[in-house]
């Protein structure tokens, strides 16, 4: 990897900024060049040092590229990537995304075929339902696997260049074709998304009666936190994998009809069956050692229901040096006993802070 030496950000939001944090980490002397739509979001990554200069001027920003990513909502890249295809490039620029539909950006970047320019899909499978440069973070994808769809006039050699920057990463990269990449992402990635905004709307229509808002404050809060991910996002996701989404939704409405039934003809078999497949499945799925800003030492305090205890739990942990990362309430009874979720940084402060509440008297369980 000697020659590559300006990379490109088009769409400096949480995953275009995190990737460039991690190529900088590893890769200081490049120079890291942003583009966006908004001049302040620019200026906010300069100042976090996320990008060494920036434009709004697309083709300025991108004329000494040696690689490009586009990290735009899915609909922007198709219309950047046709812009792209027009532009002034360096002869050997390599052009990637990180869109999380492959199908609609690989024929939009057909493009580059004539002009052999090296296009190369990508999409790395970690993220957040933050969006913006604020969340953007250099471990974002550690340990987390980073799919590349390259297309078929692509060289190899480009393909190596590319990986050879993304492992700055430290995801693991792996190579599919978009087809399959847009079936199993809108599997495993895409209907979970609208199955928790579906779930949310369902509850939201009754939420005239208060009892429904209070008690989806607990487990219901922590599966449908995908919910609150970018609207513009996933509007351009579920558009662009059509196709897929459609025959995923009548399958899954098949699910649905099926379990309805069971329940209808009081079918205890069927209805054991469906649990119990879902469970042996879910058990053996394989665990992927998450990354450091994903992993969380965590205990659970409980709270009695007194004034002033939850600020007594973080004066108590701060008097004691112990730096709490997140609080969250997941129990929100009407009377007796709540219990609260405190984060930690580390194995070891999570260990510290059980000591401290312990000895003060709180009941505390350690979450693996
Ligand atoms: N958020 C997530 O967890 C993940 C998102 N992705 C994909 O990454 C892409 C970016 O998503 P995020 O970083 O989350 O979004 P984001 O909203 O944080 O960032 C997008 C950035 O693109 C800019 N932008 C929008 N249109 C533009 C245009 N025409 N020209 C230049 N800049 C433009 C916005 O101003 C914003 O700064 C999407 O395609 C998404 O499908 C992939 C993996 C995970
Ligand atoms: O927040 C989460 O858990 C996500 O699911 C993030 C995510 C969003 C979109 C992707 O294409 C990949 C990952």
């Amino acid at each position: 990897m000697t020659n590559t030496k300006q990379v490109c950000i088009i769409g400096v939001g949480l995953i275009g900024g995190s990737i460039a944090l991690s190529i900088k980490e590893t890769f200081p002397e490049y120079e890291i060049v942003g583009i966006d739509t908004d001049l302040s979001i620019i200026h906010e990554a300069i100042s976090m040092g996320v990008v060494d200069w920036g434009t709004i001027d697309l083709n300025q920003g991108v004329e000494k590229a040696d690689i490009i990513f586009v990290a735009t909502p899915v609909k922007a890249t198709e219309y950047i990537i046709k812009q792209l295809c027009q532009a002034q490039l360096k002869p050997d620029c390599i052009v990637t995304d990180v869109g999380s539909t492959k199908e609609n950006i690989y024929e939009s970047a057909r493009c580059f075929q004539e002009k052999s320019i090296s296009f190369i899909g990508g999409h790395p499978m970690a993220g957040s339902e933050k969006s913006g440069v604020k969340a953007s973070n250099r471990r974002l994808f550690e340990n987390a696997y980073y799919i590349l769809t390259p297309s078929d006039w692509t060289p190899q050699h480009a393909v190596d260049v590319l990986k050879n920057v993304l492992e700055s990463t430290k995801a693991e990269i792996i190579v599919m074709s978009s087809k399959v990449h847009d079936e199993v992402v809108g599997a495993i990635s895409h209907l979970p998304h609208i199955v928790a905004s579906a779930l949310v709307n369902f509850v939201r229509e009754k939420k005239d009666n208060p009892y429904y808002t209070a008690l989806a404050a607990g487990g219901f809060r922590d599966i449908t936190r995908i919910a609150s991910a970018s609207v513009e996002m996933w509007r351009d996701i579920v558009i662009s994998n059509r196709e897929s989404m459609l025959e995923i939704l009548t399958e899954w409405e098949r699910h649905i009809a099926d379990i309805k039934q069971a329940i209808d003809v009081n079918d205890i078999v069927q209805i054991e069956q469906f649990f119990d497949t879902a469970k042996n499945f879910r058990d053996d799925l394989p665990i992927r050692q998450q990354s450091l800003i994903h992993q969380a030492y965590q205990l659970n305090v409980d709270v009695p229901d007194h004034p002033g205890v939850i600020g007594n739990i973080a004066s108590v942990l701060g008097r004691n040096g112990v730096n709490i990362r997140n609080i969250y309430i997941t129990h929100n009874r009407e009377r007796g006993e709540g219990a609260m979720r405190l984060t930690f940084v580390s194995r070891d402060v999570q260990q510290r802070a059980y000591e401290v509440l312990t000895t003060a008297g709180y009941g505390v369980q350690i979450e693996d």
